[in-house]
């Protein structure tokens, strides 16, 4: 007799093997590190989370408020935000979780949320850059930038910046930079900065966005060396989050189907960020790239090129530089080959 599909699908033995694989791949997908076996506490320091109310940030902005933190969610969004803080401050028992706005792909945003920061907080030692798009159509902002380098790389970049000054005083302290795996898939071309010669299929713009997040963080970890204050590159896994809502309805059930066994869970994706913000052993570790199991990993060939590296940053630092001034020679046009 013909063996029918549904027979193999509906097979006991078919089942049982299937269950215990799924069980051991979501096993897998764990690293070895904890953060509930972690002791640090984060009591009288000060967290930022950008992208916090959704997602992998929600639950690092969780985390920190466990640990006893002052913690402000960076969003976009006032209603999203402030439901998260509030469900934060339940399940932590903390009150200290405020929301400040923030649309990190507007320069003009940025400035005024780092405004108001500065203004507010005596201190800030934890700043995790974590807000992110992905496959977002093609679009040039109010500032002239591609819209996902805006979002994933130049606003936080400034942010950053603006906020390096306060990160120093309150040192010892950490700046941990979201990137992801794919950065090993991105290219390095700054004219993509301003939109030009990009190719918009499914993640690459946000490819390149990730690996300029990588070769930013490295370059910034070299310039702060020496005062106690770390930067780091993470990849936080493939995770089930609202990161494909700009993609293919079929794509995103698709993603989410092989989620349920093989990918992690927001919270799984947060703990390769948290470890690089607060554990112990990753306190005098600066200008490395953590992959999502915790371990120290190198990146793409690029993030490692010192030409590229000052190249980078210097063009970030121009662009980001504001309303320029009469005699000012700096040409923010211009991109470095
Ligand atoms: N999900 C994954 O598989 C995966 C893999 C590698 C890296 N990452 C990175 O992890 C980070 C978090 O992503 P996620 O998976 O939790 O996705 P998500 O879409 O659930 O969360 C992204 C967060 O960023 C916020 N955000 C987007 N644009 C913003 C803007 N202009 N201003 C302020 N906030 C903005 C969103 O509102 C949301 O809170 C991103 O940087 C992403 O690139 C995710």
């Amino acid at each position: 007799m013909p063996c029918e599909f549904t027979d193999i699908i509906y097979n006991p033995v078919w089942i049982v093997f299937t269950l215990i694989l799924a069980v051991v791949v979501r096993s897998q997908r764990k690293g070895s590190w904890n953060p509930c076996d972690c002791p640090v506490q984060l009591k009288g320091k000060t967290a930022i989370v950008t992208g916090a109310n959704t997602g992998i940030g929600k639950f690092i902005a969780l985390d920190f408020a466990k640990r006893g933190a002052r913690v402000i969610l960076a969003c976009r969004s006032e209603t999203r935000g402030t439901a998260a803080a509030k469900d934060i401050q339940q399940r932590s028992g903390n009150q200290n979780v405020h929301l400040q706005l923030v649309d990190t792909s507007s320069l003009d945003s940025v400035r005024r949320f780092a405004a108001r920061i500065l203004e507010e907080e005596k201190e800030l030692h934890i700043l995790v850059n974590n807000a992110g798009v992905s496959g977002i159509p093609r679009g040039i902002t109010e500032d002239r930038l591609e819209a996902s380098f805006a979002t994933n790389h130049i606003g936080p970049f400034l942010l950053t910046s603006l906020l390096l000054d306060l990160l120093k005083k309150s040192a010892p302290a950490r700046i941990v930079n979201v990137s992801s795996v794919n950065h090993f898939r991105g290219k390095v071309d700054f004219s993509h900065f301003r939109g030009e010669n990009l190719t918009y299929l499914l993640d690459t713009v946000y490819n390149h966005t990730k690996l300029h997040n990588v070769i930013w963080t490295n370059e910034l970890a070299r310039r702060l060396k020496g005062t106690d204050v770390t930067a780091n590159s993470v990849h936080p896994g493939a995770v089930v989050t609202e990161i494909m809502r700009h993609y293919h309805w079929l794509l995103r059930l698709i993603f989410n189907l092989v989620g349920l066994f093989f990918l992690k869970s927001s919270e799984e994706g947060a703990v390769s960020v948290i470890y690089c913000a607060v554990a112990e052993e990753t306190l005098d570790i600066s200008g490395k790239y953590f992959d999502s199991d915790c371990s120290l990993k190198l990146p793409a060939l690029a993030a490692r090129d010192p030409a590229i590296l000052a190249k980078e940053y210097e063009y970030c630092e121009r662009i980001t530089a504001g309303p320029r001034t009469a005699g000012d020679a700096s040409d923010p046009d211009t991109p470095p080959p």
